[in-house]
């Protein structure tokens, strides 16, 4: 699933980019990755001085990038292109810094995030067969409608997947794999008789609101019909809400549709070993990330 969704981040970001350099960003990526939440210390060896040492690493593969995409003078609709043609008010444009902050800032929120809520989506897919069955028979209509996969998934067909598309929903309530944001007052605030004083972060606990029976009711139970209808104004946000709200909110939701769709019309899967328990790294996937054993179905052309 991280690979799936770094290889996504990385189309969205910079296009088509050539193997070489996809390869170089993934093997840096992959060390910052398994440093940056770790005890932070600079001493040689530890997985955060490594991780150290590839975020700089970033930094030069980024740079070479930069520099071809610039000589290549493509109009080009990606990320990458609209940073490089940014400017601010005053006619300023960003850095090279700036743009490779940026452009690590975007692949971080966008692979553990996605890549946790898919894998809790085929957990919870696993544990409910019946369900499992309903979005395969979703899926199937529009693979035979697709000449058993001859032509491409269409914008429209992902436009109309009802089941699957609350089954995403309803894994992000139960999943709520980013469990609060905060915002920091920037001047006093005085809210339902309360003062919240300048300087104070408030941090609203997502986790919490979707597991409130008051607006879910039966919260721990999984249930993607509960979204047939819209849920209260404010009591589901599993992309966070106002003008930092995700980013990558729809491709992220267009990512798991499409997963999904290959994956229950072409596999099969088994949970192996233990099925319960959460692990956080930091955002929290089934116990040992859910080891799996999948297989090809074969499909009857009878
Ligand atoms: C299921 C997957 C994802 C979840 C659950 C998720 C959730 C979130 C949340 C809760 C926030 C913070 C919002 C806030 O503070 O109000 C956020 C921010 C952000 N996300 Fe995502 N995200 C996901 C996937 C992605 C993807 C695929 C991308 C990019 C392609 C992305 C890009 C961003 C960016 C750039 C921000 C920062 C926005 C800002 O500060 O203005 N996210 N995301």
């Amino acid at each position: 699933m991280k690979k799936f969704s770094f290889d996504a981040g990385i189309l969205s970001i910079f296009g088509q980019l050539n193997s070489n350099f996809r390869q170089m960003l993934s093997d840096s990526y992959r060390v910052v990755d398994k440093g940056y939440n770790s005890f932070p210390t600079k001493i040689p060896g530890t997985a955060y001085h490594k991780a150290l040492l590839a975020r700089k690493r970033l930094n030069q593969i980024l740079s070479e990038i930069i520099c071809e995409k610039k000589e290549s003078k493509l109009p080009e609709k990606d990320f990458l292109a609209n940073l490089l043609s940014f400017k601010n008010e005053k006619g300023e444009i960003l850095t090279e810094d700036q743009i490779t902050d940026n452009i690590i800032g975007v692949l971080f929120a966008a692979q553990d995030t996605t890549a946790s809520v898919l894998t809790w989506i085929l957990k919870y897919l696993h544990d409910d067969q019946k369900l499992l069955e309903a979005v395969k028979a979703e899926q199937m209509a529009i693979y035979e409608a697709n000449g058993r996969g001859e032509k491409p998934l269409t914008w429209a067909q992902t436009r109309n997947m009802p089941l699957t598309y609350r089954v995403i929903l309803e894994s992000l309530r139960m999943a709520s794999i980013i469990s609060f944001t905060f915002r920091e007052a920037i001047v006093d605030v005085e809210y339902q008789g309360c003062l919240i004083p300048k300087g104070w972060k408030v941090l609203p606990l997502f986790r919490n609101i979707h597991h409130n029976p008051e607006f879910f009711p039966d919260p721990h139970i999984f249930d993607p019909s509960r979204f047939e209808t819209a849920p209260k104004p404010n009591t589901f946000m599993p992309f966070g809400n106002g003008v930092h709200a995700c980013a990558g909110n729809e491709i992220a939701k267009l990512e798991m549709l499409i997963l999904i769709h290959h994956l229950v019309t072409k596999f099969r899967w088994e949970v192996v070993g233990s099925q319960n328990g959460i692990q956080y790294g930091p955002f929290p996937v089934p116990h040992q990330g859910l080891p799996a054993r999948f297989w090809k179905e074969s499909i009857n052309l009878a």
